[in-house]
């Protein structure tokens, strides 16, 4: 569905991301993962269009749409959320959700009734009007994902949705994603807890440093001693192993 190829982002004398190719396969949950600083959010921001790449292709269903804007990726059906959720103060929760549904609904009640049917399936069903501004994190989160959810999109990028959770509140949402990909969606997100990684994802990226470091199944990454190394400091995977042996 997507594909990126040998992308790279140059802020300045800065390489934060580095001929970095992947490739999202329909109807999967594909997880990019990556020490602090790795350029994940940067890939997310080339392949949804807010930013024009030093080099490199970003290909949707074969079609190159690297010049795209991302109003038209938009309309093509990529979706992303951003790690820091920002709904409009002034809007209720109803109304925020609608911005995003008027993209294929242009009348408003058709909008909002998409809207209120993406608020129930994210969990908001009992908050329309609620002003965004009263939400806890975990419904701030709920409300980004119902956001780009409303825009009906074939490819939703997830931005950290996770991050600042808590066990159960990240328990409670995990269900929420998986369902969102059996409707149809296929999902690509950026996630640090890695007990959503190893639940949800099927194929897995890892960038270190700009570079693609590794790709595969959860448990294959997380074995991978370049992996361990990028996490941990190098000669770490040697140490892992040596305690395993000890213990032994
Ligand atoms: N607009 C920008 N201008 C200059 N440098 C940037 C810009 N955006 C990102 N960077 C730098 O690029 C590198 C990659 O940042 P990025 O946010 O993509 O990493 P990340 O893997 O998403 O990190 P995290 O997990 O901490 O969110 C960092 O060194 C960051 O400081």
């Amino acid at each position: 569905m997507l594909r990126t190829e040998t992308i790279t982002m140059r802020f300045g004398g800065l390489t934060a991301v580095d001929q970095a190719s992947l490739a999202v396969r329909k109807g999967s949950i594909t997880g990019l993962i990556g020490p602090n600083g790795a350029g994940k959010t940067t890939m997310f921001a080339v392949i949804a269009g807010f930013l024009q790449p030093t080099g490199g292709q970003v290909l949707w269903q074969g079609n190159d749409i690297t010049r795209l804007k991302p109003h038209q990726r938009a309309q093509l059906g990529i979706a992303r959320t951003f790690q820091i959720v920002q709904p409009f103060q002034g809007l209720n929760v109803l109304e925020n959700i609608t911005v995003g549904s008027y993209l294929r609904h242009p009348h408003t009640d058709d909008a909002i009734a998409k809207a209120r049917a993406v608020a129930e399936r994210v969990g908001l069903g009992g908050e329309l009007e609620q002003p965004a501004s009263n939400l806890t994190v975990a419904g701030r989160k709920r409300l980004e994902l119902a956001r780009a959810l409303a825009t009906e999109p074939k490819l939703l990028l997830l931005d950290e949705v996770l991050a600042g959770l808590n066990p159960s509140e990240i328990r409670d949402i995990i269900p929420v994603i998986r369902a969102i990909r059996d409707d149809g969606v296929t999902i690509f997100m950026i996630e640090h807890v890695m007990q959503a990684v190893m639940n949800l994802c099927e194929e897995v990226y890892v960038l270190a440093q700009g570079q693609m470091i590794a790709e595969g199944s959860p448990a294959a990454v997380c074995n991978d001693a370049g992996v361990i190394e990028a996490y941990l400091g190098k000669g770490a995977a040697a140490r892992i192993a040596n305690l395993g042996g000890a213990h032994a």
